[in-house]
């Protein structure tokens, strides 16, 4: 599978909260993501949450089935390394795990880690994922200050926590916040990070922000592209998503 600069992970997150307001099994994961892969979808992200709000514990195993047989699509799986997601991690061993510092009630990822105060205990954890085999990616606030250190504790990659751009996208303040961001990845490219990014990113402010900040590496999108998707369909949605993306890496 060539990617392009950035590859698209699509969380589904917000089909499983749907799957679950019925005993029905509908709207079917596999389903959506076998849809979003043949449409050129690069991976499948899921965020198993401790009170199982959305991604159940047995949605994981089959999804991760689902993407392993894919050559070239990666499967990422997010959650708090002190909570539930570890037992994932050591037995799937998924391409990629994110590591976010939710809270277990919380109502969504809203922060990113906290350096120095959480390095000790996430460098025990990482080097774990690591050993399997796994990429560690830590979910980050555009801090340039704390990449060095999220490097120093192992992690291959960071992903930009990008609800302040989201925010901030179509107001005078989109510059000044892209700015931040642009420093935030310069920061982590110097310390030998990869760049991810993700959260509230959509179809209009996608393309401003990857022809801004340097060296994204992975968008993980599912709010809004769920949203896209019961509009559009989910191939239509991905050809969506991939258009915004080529969009800005095109002259
Ligand atoms: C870490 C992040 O920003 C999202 O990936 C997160 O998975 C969103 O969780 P909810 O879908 O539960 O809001
Ligand atoms: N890591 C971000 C993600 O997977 C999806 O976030 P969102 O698009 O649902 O806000």
């Amino acid at each position: 599978m060539n990617h392009p600069p950035t590859a698209l992970s699509v969380n589904l997150n917000k089909v499983a909260l749907l799957r679950n307001s019925r005993h029905l099994g509908i709207p079917s994961l596999e389903r959506a993501a076998t849809l979003c892969l043949d449409a050129g979808a690069h991976g499948v992200t899921v965020h198993p949450r401790p009170d199982a709000r959305h991604i159940r514990a047995d949605d994981v195993p089959l999804l991760h089935r689902l993407v392993a047989a894919r050559p070239g699509a990666e499967f990422n799986i997010e959650g708090n390394p002190f909570h539930n997601l570890m037992d994932f991690v050591r037995v799937l061993r998924p391409h990629q795990a994110t590591f976010v510092p939710d809270s277990e009630g919380q109502f969504t990822s809203d922060h990113g880690w906290d350096f120095p105060a959480d390095a000790q205990r996430l460098r025990t954890v990482i080097a774990e994922a690591k050993a399997l085999g796994v990429r560690v990616s830590l979910f980050m606030d555009p801090r340039p200050d704390l990449m060095a250190a999220a490097r120093a504790a192992g992690a291959d990659r960071i992903e930009l926590y990008t609800e302040t751009y989201a925010r901030a996208w179509g107001t005078p303040r989109q510059a000044e916040v892209l700015r931040g961001f642009t420093a935030a990845a310069e920061a982590a490219q110097a310390a030998g990070l990869g760049i991810n990014a993700g959260h509230d990113l959509n179809r209009d402010n996608l393309a401003d922000f990857l022809r801004t900040v340097p060296g994204v590496r992975e968008v993980s999108i599912g709010h809004a592209f769920i949203a896209d998707a019961l509009e559009l369909g989910y191939a239509a949605a991905v050809r969506a998503y991939r258009a915004e993306i080529d969009k800005a890496f095109s002259p």
